[in-house]
């Protein structure tokens, strides 16, 4: 029988899979992280990414692995709302229906600053702007609607226009980094709480992202020429990721379950 893993598609969980192989008994599902959720509680799949907030919420029946995140701290740039009214005047939103944590993040963010916002979840991009004052975009998609905003790559981040095309793009890790100090976390792996995953599966997940990371020149060439960002830029992206849920991340993590009422269970496998 084989074990599946769920995978999503995003340049942001590349240098995890680049090099990892199906076959010996894996085989991989793939999917957005809102199937990914899913498909991981109904047991569609046996050990996945799955989103933060996801697992939070379900922290009874899911167990992460000890040493494996999507996190960042500071700015991610591609978990951006997309707006051409000031932040202070938003009132109605839509949302991603790809993603769980962001939208929570979103959610806690506004609340934080005492607005009332209407949320709609609808599929698309900037023309969406038309009717909504916000959008709400993560990952391949996200990153590919920033880029396209930007008329040149700039030598350094600093050098970034904070609207560009005339479109004000906030980079929900961003804010929570500047009010808490503390990385972000937006995934982790984990199976269903009573099925352990097998040593020789996390072992080669292990092994995948040394590879990736130690080959993230090449991982980011393929992903660049896939979303046809610049090259230069996929690299700044992708080396500013966390990968490793260290001891920061972990706060982070906490934090946010905090933040939205829920408990923090800080249970692992022991793999
Ligand atoms: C940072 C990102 O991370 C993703 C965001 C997720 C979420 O918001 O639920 C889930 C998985 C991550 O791969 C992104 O896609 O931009």
């Amino acid at each position: 029988m084989s074990y599946i893993l769920g995978v999503p598609r995003y340049a942001n969980t590349a240098p995890l899979y680049h090099f990892l192989e199906e076959g010996e008994g894996l085989v991989f599902r793939y999917g957005v992280p809102t199937e990914l959720n899913r498909w991981l509680l109904e047991g569609e799949v046996d050990l996945s990414l799955v989103s933060s907030y996801f697992y939070l919420k379900n922290a009874d029946r899911l167990r992460p692995l000890p040493d494996f995140s999507v996190a960042d701290l500071g700015p991610v740039y591609s978990v951006n709302l997309f707006h051409r009214k000031p932040w202070s005047e938003l009132r109605h939103i839509a949302l991603t229906t790809e993603s769980a944590t962001s939208v929570r993040l979103l959610h806690y963010l506004l609340e934080r600053d005492g607005l009332e916002v209407r949320y709609t979840h609808e599929q698309g991009g900037l023309e969406l702007l038309e009717r909504y004052d916000g959008v709400l975009l993560i990952g391949d998609r996200a990153l590919s609607t920033y880029v396209g905003l930007l008329s040149i790559v700039p030598e350094s981040v600093h050098q970034i226009p904070v609207q560009p095309g005339g479109v004000f793009v906030s980079d929900l890790s961003m804010r929570w980094f500047t009010h808490t100090r503390l990385p972000f976390v937006f995934a982790v792996w984990a199976t269903r709480s009573h099925e352990p995953p097998p040593a020789e599966v996390v072992r080669r997940l292990r092994v995948a992202r040394s590879l990736g990371l130690g080959n993230l020149a090449a991982v980011a060439g393929t992903e660049a020429q896939r979303l046809n960002v610049p090259e230069r830029l996929m690299q700044h992206y992708l080396w500013n990721f966390r990968y490793h849920l260290e001891a920061p991340d972990r706060l982070g993590l906490e934090a946010f379950a905090s933040a939205v009422g829920l408990r923090y269970p800080n249970c692992f496998w022991e793999v």
